[in-house]
């Protein structure tokens, strides 16, 4: 039994807007993708044998194939690792697709199964370790998240509003929703293998069409009617979706203090 995490990199990065596909886009100097696997290396580090990471899959654009490899391989992370296989399959049209491309290639003896945006690149290992630790202990889908600080009102839109769209006119309130029971979730996302795969071949239908595909894997698997639980996420493993996000980023690890024990990867 072992563990395999899917780095879900095949995404444009339209609000990103840099000329390179997203998880290309350089923090400190380093392509967010290979950030992104690093952190999951770090979080898998020193596991109990079952927890062995096994294999990780990125989702790149179909038509950027190389170009991953090259970054990876860059970094010392493309082929065998010590002891995780790193593979690089072409993603689909939507997240949801990608995560189901890399699902696809997992081989049987995987049990457990995170799914990490490669756009949350700096996610601290000790998150990693809480979403395996909790699907060990019985959990079969968990999620990290936050408490929402801001205060909440859902809005009335119009057929044709674009989320996020600047308009004079404004939107009118309907209501301000209670925050308490609210939380913005993150990845890794940790599921049991089986309930994963159950789940995406229960949605496969929708994972060709931005407009209804499920915006996270954890979804997929409330729709089957299934339990997900929450643990404790970290402010570092925010998705960087725009250049401030981006800027911040490199805040973060410009704080953080220079690896330490030699890795080369
Ligand atoms: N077809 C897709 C779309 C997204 N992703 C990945 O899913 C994660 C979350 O998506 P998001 O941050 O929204 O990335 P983009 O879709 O690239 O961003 P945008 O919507 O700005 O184009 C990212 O790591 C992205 O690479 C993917 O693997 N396959
Ligand atoms: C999976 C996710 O990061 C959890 O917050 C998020 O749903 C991805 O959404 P996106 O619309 O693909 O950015």
């Amino acid at each position: 039994m072992s563990v395999a995490a899917i780095v879900t990199a095949a995404g444009s990065g339209s609000r990103l807007g840099h000329a390179l596909p997203k998880a290309l886009a350089p923090l400190g100097g380093t392509p967010l993708v290979v950030h992104a696997v690093r952190a999951i290396l770090e979080g898998a580090r020193g596991a109990a044998p079952a927890d062995r990471l096994e294999r990780v899959v990125v989702t790149a654009p179909a038509d950027r194939l190389p170009e991953f490899h090259q970054a990876l391989r860059a970094a010392g992370l493309d082929g065998p690792l010590a002891e995780t296989r790193l593979d690089v399959v072409a993603g689909g049209s939507t997240r949801q697709g990608s995560v189901a491309a890399g699902l696809a290639v997992l081989p049987p003896d995987v049990d457990v199964v995170l799914v990490h945006d490669a756009a949350r690149a700096l996610v601290p290992a000790d998150v990693v370790r809480r979403v395996i630790g909790a699907v060990r202990a019985g959990h079969g889908a968990v999620v990290p998240a936050l408490a929402v600080t801001d205060t909440i009102k859902r809005v009335g839109l119009d057929e044709d509003d674009a989320p996020g769209s600047g308009d004079t006119q404004g939107w009118p309130v309907v209501e301000t929703v209670a925050r308490e029971e609210l939380r913005a979730v993150q990845t890794p996302q940790g599921f049991a293998r089986e309930l994963l795969d159950r789940a995406h071949a229960a949605g496969r239908g929708r994972a060709h069409d931005e407009a209804v595909a499920a915006s996270d894997d954890a979804g997929l698997v409330e729709q089957l009617g299934e339990p997900v639980w929450v643990v404790a996420g970290h402010a570092d493993a925010a998705k960087i979706t725009t250049p401030w996000d981006l800027a911040v980023a490199g805040l973060v690890l410009a704080g953080r203090p220079p690896q330490q024990d030699g890795d080369s990867r």
